[in-house]
């Protein structure tokens, strides 16, 4: 099989590929947001245009939103949906409880809430995001804007009290500008090399007054679909601990991509 795609590209389509034979006929669909995510939506699209597959589609961002829409995926919002079936999304981390980090992209948030919605939550990923322990992708942390700045000393004071090795918090900026996320916060990213104990900190960072969530994602995410760069694909069931392999066939990615 070739394909004129990166090897990064090919990894991704092949893990959201084998990702949306999970959606079923007449399921509510969590869509997720970043460029995995996207490949996602491209392939439930196909399913959509050219197996007539009928889903209801609740977006985690505008841009997940606005991709959806113009793949032919109906967008409802998530107080429409109020459940979802099933969420697909990337991440940026993923241990081998399935617990993970997410946020990378900004849509933290809105993935969380809606992942929490869905009675199964798959996530797509290269093999590059698995990790033993968490914490080398800085953790984002969404604060409103109001009194950010004590709201990330607040921060800095509640890592010094814990079991992680470094302890730098920066805001993310957008070029000169904080970065807005689709809800009107800023996020500070925290750059800790390793979490010792993810759960507890989760807990503690929802605490701070001015914190809304945090990109730790635990005891969220029920599968794990690893797509490899020649086509092998891997899902793994953190429920039944089953791990299956299998091969998807790319050689029309490119064609996805180019299409929409
Ligand atoms: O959490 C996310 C967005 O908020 C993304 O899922 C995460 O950043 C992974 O992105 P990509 O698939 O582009 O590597």
């Amino acid at each position: 099989m070739t394909s004129n795609l990166s090897p990064i590209d090919t990894a991704k389509f092949v893990a959201a590929k084998r990702a949306v034979e999970f959606v079923e006929d007449g399921m509510r669909v969590g869509l997720g947001t970043g460029s995995t995510a996207a490949w996602m939506v491209r392939c439930l699209g196909e399913r959509v245009r050219e197996e007539g597959l009928k889903v209801s589609g609740v977006p985690t961002s505008t841009r997940t939103a606005e991709l959806a829409r113009q793949v032919g995926i109906k967008v409802i919002s998530l107080d429409d949906a109020r459940w979802l079936d099933i969420t697909i999304d990337g991440a940026d981390e993923f241990d081998g409880d399935l617990n993970l980090i997410k946020g990378g992209g900004g849509a933290l948030l809105q993935e969380k809430i809606v992942a929490t919605a869905s009675d199964l939550m798959i996530v797509i990923t290269d093999p590059s995001k698995k990790v033993d322990t968490l914490g080398r992708f800085p953790l984002p942390v969404e604060v409103i804007p109001f009194g950010w700045q004590t709201t990330k000393a607040l921060v800095e004071e509640t890592l010094a009290s814990l079991d992680v090795l470094g302890q730098q918090a920066s805001l993310r900026m957008n070029g000169e500008a904080p970065f807005v996320t689709d809800e009107g916060n800023h996020i500070i990213d925290l750059h800790l090399q390793r979490i010792g104990n993810a759960r507890q900190m989760s807990m503690v960072l929802n605490q701070i007054p001015g914190v809304v969530e945090n990109g730790l994602f635990i005891d969220i995410c029920d599968k794990v679909v690893i797509g490899h760069q020649d086509g092998r694909v891997e899902v793994e069931d953190i429920n039944d601990g089953s791990h299956e392999e299998g091969t998807i066939e790319f050689a029309d990615a490119e064609n996805l991509f180019l299409d929409i």
